[in-house]
């Protein structure tokens, strides 16, 4: 995660998309072992992933904040993730950030310094930044509930993500696959940020979350984010919030895209669960300090061998 580490790599793997342009059968390495085969479609949900409503969560304290902050606890309890009723919420935070005075938005200027251009900001030419920008609205929004829904001060989890704090984006690319029963387009993991924003290809499934054992599939909604929790948001909330363990399976007929962002902390910050929510008596501390950059690095490790990070911090009972 553009952490500087250098990976040593024992085998470069062909890319994925050239092979499936030119292979009918995925190779066998690329064959799942009998007891992960994936089930491409998954359980029956108990019931859906919630819809929450930022504006209304945002709402000042009344009724219907409350009420949707509930709903939210009860979607991260339950799935680790939720969607966020989304088109009419980006055209709103949109519209509220040209609203604010200029030099508010300048604060996020793409210009350095006054005068060196960045390709990210605001300013005369902005073409990737207002994604950015409004991802990090909706993400920081969402960080001041969560902060609140956990009783710690509303700017915990925010003030933690200074100039340093890591922003990642990763494109991600499924080629069709004759055989999705055998192959996985992502092996399960949790993510190693503290929050994801995901967006999904918005015609074609493939994402899927285990709870409690079983695999479910999250569905398709048209321009629809996805924000799931990363194992840094379960370590920092002491596990009252989980980071859901997830993967992607193939499509035998359509390829698949989805763009992710991850927000993580600066490398070189310890992670470890909030002192507010380590109680000796009715909650002890469940995961040991570890440096992020070290986390990370060991995240890539234990991603490769099919096992979580998370599980080494994780304080025996
Ligand atoms: O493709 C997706 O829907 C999810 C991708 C994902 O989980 C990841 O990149 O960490
Ligand atoms: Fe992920």
């Amino acid at each position: 995660m553009g952490d500087g580490h250098e990976w040593k790599i024992v085998k470069i793997p062909p890319i994925v998309q050239e092979l499936a342009a030119n292979v009918p059968e995925p190779p066998s390495q690329y064959m799942v072992g009998e007891q992960d085969r994936p089930a491409i479609t998954g359980s029956g949900m108990p019931e859906p992933i919630p819809v929450i409503d930022l504006s209304r969560l945002s709402a000042s304290d009344d009724d219907d904040s409350a009420a949707e902050l509930a709903k939210l606890h009860s979607a991260l309890e339950n799935w680790g993730l939720f969607l966020p009723g989304f088109l009419s919420e980006v055209m709103k935070v949109t519209r509220g950030f040209y609203e604010l005075p200029l030099e508010e938005k300048q604060k996020y200027s793409n210009l350095a310094n006054g005068n060196e251009f960045k390709h990210e900001g605001y300013g005369n030419d902005m073409v990737v930044s207002e994604k950015q920008i409004l991802d990090w609205e909706i993400t920081s929004l969402v960080l001041t509930r969560l902060a609140k829904l956990l009783g710690l001060r509303e700017g915990y989890f925010v003030d933690m993500f200074d100039e340093d704090a890591t922003t990642y984006a990763r494109f991600n690319y499924y080629p069709r696959c004759l055989r999705p029963e055998d192959v996985l387009g992502l092996k399960p993991h949790s993510d190693g940020s503290v929050i994801t924003i995901v967006s999904v290809d918005d015609a074609v499934s493939g994402l899927q979350v285990l709870r409690q054992g079983v695999w479910y599939d999250v569905p398709v909604v048209p321009n629809a984010l996805l924000i799931n929790m990363g194992d840094g948001m379960e370590i920092m909330s002491n596990g009252l919030l989980k980071s859901p363990v997830h993967r992607v399976v193939t499509n035998a007929e359509r390829e698949r895209v989805s763009v992710v962002m991850f927000y993580a902390l600066d490398p070189e910050k310890e992670l470890e669960p909030a002192p507010e929510l380590v109680d000796d008596e009715k909650r002890p501390r469940q995961y040991a300090k570890m440096k992020i950059k070290d986390y990370l690095s060991g995240f890539y490790e234990t991603f490769a061998r099919g096992t979580r990070v998370i599980n080494t911090v994780k304080m025996s009972e």
